[in-house]
């Protein structure tokens, strides 16, 4: 953890400390495993990469300068552009980053390294162009950008991801590299063993697509496993979906993804959970009548007028899902061969019959 916050030219102290949480990790270009015996620094003029990496915080540093060309190319950036970058490191990739956009945002957790990118461009023109944060990226508010470029710590994928899905405004691109499984999960399809509440997630925010494969050896030290770079680009207008619902949903049902929804849905602590939220909304909704608009089976109706009587009102919320997973489009489905406009069409049915999942 970094102690020392005090404040230097070029650099804005941010929230950090930060235990990370997660690590998870076709047809795709490679770029090679070829074994690169020297760091980027003895093809630029820089000393940086001889910091001591400390792989705790994911410190894989880009020794190959094919890699980073390739993915400041992937960016298409503009030289109007503001560029984010998370984890800039030694700088290997902020410097061609400066030379494309019109400046970079860099939030960075390591002071050691912040000097370091920060001595890399001192004396230089793109000295004025670098703002660099020190923080966690992921408690770091995040400024506005145009295009997010990263060769991320892999501990902290999954919370960027959704973090950068969140991001308003909208931002043209975001370029990551990723540990080879987490990018595969995040273009995964109904079916395919990766499919996971990841996968349905991003897509349904954000268009993902596989840009190049990186071998082990381009790094400094070389990471356990292989990694891959993916482009980012949000769904534009976002589809018309509350978030936090359709998260709710998906995360049920994808906690035993090869269950049918029946059996997921219909044990007695998800009854209760969803009656719970069918009280609440209906207290939201200040009582007003015919839930989201009626249907021929049970509804919310008939579930107010068990108000009062715990039992009959979970009996009348288990009816109504069993009615719900029983219609032809989901009897006997499993979360892991369903697809968007599955998952879409699932949780307008359960609204529709005042059934919420926040
Ligand atoms: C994989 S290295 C990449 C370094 C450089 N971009 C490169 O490609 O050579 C990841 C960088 O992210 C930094 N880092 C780790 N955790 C972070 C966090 N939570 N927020 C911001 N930076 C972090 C590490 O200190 C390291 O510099």
């Amino acid at each position: 953890m970094p102690k020392n916050k005090r404040a230097r030219p070029g650099v804005a102290a941010s929230s950090s400390a930060a235990p990370y949480s997660l690590a998870s990790r076709n047809t795709t270009p490679a770029i090679s495993s070829a074994s690169y015996n020297n760091d980027m620094s003895s093809s630029s003029s820089s000393s940086a990469n001889l910091v001591a990496p400390n792989t705790s915080l994911g410190q894989h540093f880009l020794k190959n300068p094919a890699v980073v060309t390739a993915i400041v190319a992937k960016a298409a950036i503009r030289p109007t552009d503001t560029i984010l970058e998370i984890g800039p490191g030694t700088g290997n990739m902020t410097v061609p980053l400066l030379r494309q956009g019109k400046n970079v945002v860099a939030i960075e957790y390591d002071n050691r390294m912040i000097r370091e990118v920060l001595k890399r461009v001192e004396g230089t023109d793109d000295e004025r162009k670098l703002k660099v944060v020190q923080g966690d990226a992921i408690k770091t508010r995040f400024p506005f950008f145009d295009v997010c470029v990263a060769n991320v710590p892999y501990q902290i994928s999954s919370a960027l991801v959704f973090k950068l899905l969140a991001h308003r405004p909208m931002f043209r691109c975001a370029v990551m590299m990723f540990q080879e499984e987490f990018a595969l999960r995040l273009t995964a399809r109904p079916g395919e063993a990766l499919y996971c509440r990841l996968s349905v997630n991003t897509q349904l925010l954000a268009k993902v697509d596989q840009l190049m494969k990186v071998g082990r050896n381009n790094f400094r030290p070389p990471p356990k496993v292989e990694s891959r770079v993916v482009r980012i680009e949000l769904r534009n207008p976002p589809p018309p979906v509350n978030f936090t619902e359709w998260d709710g949903m998906v995360r049920l049902i994808f906690n035993r993804k090869n269950k049918t929804l029946r059996s997921v849905l219909l044990t007695k602590p998800t009854i209760k959970m969803l009656n719970e939220n069918m009280r609440t909304q209906r207290a939201l909704n200040n009582n007003n009548t015919n839930g989201d608009g009626g249907t021929s089976g049970a509804t919310v109706d008939d579930h107010r007028m068990m108000e009062g009587d715990d039992d009959g009102e979970e009996k009348m919320a288990e009816r109504i899902i069993e009615e719900v997973v029983a219609m032809d489009r989901w009897k006997d489905k499993r979360a892991s061969k369903l697809d968007l406009d599955d998952f879409l069409a699932l949780l307008a049915e359960f609204n529709k019959r005042g059934v919420h999942f926040a």
